[in-house]
């Protein structure tokens, strides 16, 4: 009769995993996180699936979690099969009227549908919209700035208004929001293509989120990139801002995002390596973790404030104390 004895040693650790989360469920539980899934993040089927199912994990855990979605690869690869040049401006895609409406065919129509339908498998959750629905998200005519120049480029557009009643009604019943980065115009009947790290940041604003967190496809943000592969851990808003001029294009759309997040009252900003399996389970329930922190100025982190504010395993950073206080 000792067998049952024996299996209960076993499973000590899945226990002890489980417990670990507790802070974590506890902080979090009736919050709001925005999600933002790239497109270099989302191309590998094991991770797409990996990523629906922390997803619906957060869900059940008793988060609100918004998705919002971008797709630049499968854009730029749907352009290709239409002869269509992508050509990107200060890191935006110059959108001539016909691009628009491949931009969002594929967003709106594909990716925005693949991913509803990975969150679906585990239940009747995920609902897909764009920025058009319900007047999610209105947008004027967004100019590049190269050089101190205004450059044309087409149907970008910069958000001017954000309604989230049809998203709070979807999270109030239950549901998942899946967002494809389309805006209605507020000035003609047309559309806008939207970056999606700088829709996600605005939703989370918007929306009061508690956290943003934008999954990319390196570990985090490099201090020194390219030279040194350094991850940068955690930083207020003051070093970001201080970093912003040097970072290169991809970067620049997310940083700015978290930066705009965390100085407009979402609590933390975190981009993460969607390469790894489950790296939202790991850095929301789990003391590792994982990627860069972006954090309000003045806030105190002490790593012994499990389950505080900003307080899981991220690393201080040299040089992120004293000049951002
Ligand atoms: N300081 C930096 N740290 C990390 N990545 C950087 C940095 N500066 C530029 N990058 C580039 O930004 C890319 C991420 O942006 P992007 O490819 O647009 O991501 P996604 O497709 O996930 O939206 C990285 O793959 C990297 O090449
Ligand atoms: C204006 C602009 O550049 N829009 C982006 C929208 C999609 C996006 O942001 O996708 P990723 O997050 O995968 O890069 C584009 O057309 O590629």
């Amino acid at each position: 009769m000792s067998e049952p004895t024996a299996r209960k040693h076993t499973a000590l650790p899945k226990a002890r995993i489980l417990i670990e989360a507790l802070p974590w469920l506890t902080r979090h539980h009736g919050k709001t996180v925005v999600i933002k899934f790239g497109g270099n993040a989302m191309v590998d089927d094991e991770l797409k699936a990996a990523f629906a199912q922390d997803v619906v994990f957060l869900r059940h855990a008793g988060l609100r979690p918004v998705v919002v979605h971008g797709g630049g690869p499968q854009i730029s690869a749907q352009l290709d099969r239409h002869g269509l040049v992508s050509e990107f401006k200060a890191g935006l895609r110059v959108t001539t009227d016909d691009a628009m409406d491949v931009v969002r065919m594929v967003l709106a129509g594909q990716v925005q549908r693949e991913l509803v339908g990975l969150l679906n498998r585990h239940g009747p959750l995920a609902v897909g919209m764009t920025g058009e629905d319900a007047h999610l998200m209105s947008a004027t005519k967004h100019f590049a700035e190269i050089d101190g120049e205004q450059v044309d480029i087409g149907r970008v557009g910069q958000i001017t208004e954000i309604d989230t009643g049809a998203v709070q009604a979807l999270l109030d019943d239950g549901r998942i929001p899946v967002v494809s980065s389309i805006a209605r115009s507020a000035d003609d009947a047309h559309v806008y293509n939207v970056n999606a790290d700088t829709a996600a940041a605005a939703l989370a604003v918007a929306l009061g989120a508690e956290t943003l967190v934008v999954l990319t496809d390196v570990e985090g943000l490099y201090a020194d990139w390219p030279n040194s592969d350094d991850v940068i851990s955690k930083l207020t808003a003051s070093r970001l801002e201080k970093l912003l001029p040097e970072l290169a294009s991809g970067m620049v759309p997310k940083m700015e995002g978290c930066l705009y997040a965390v100085r407009h009252g979402v609590t933390t900003a975190r981009v993460l390596d969607g390469r790894v399996p489950h790296a939202i389970l790991l850095e929301i329930f789990t003391d590792e973790g994982i990627g860069t922190m972006v954090l309000p100025d003045g806030t105190v982190i002490d790593q012994r404030d499990k389950g505080g504010k900003g307080g899981n395993g991220h690393q201080d950073n040299q040089g992120d104390k004293g000049e951002d206080q």
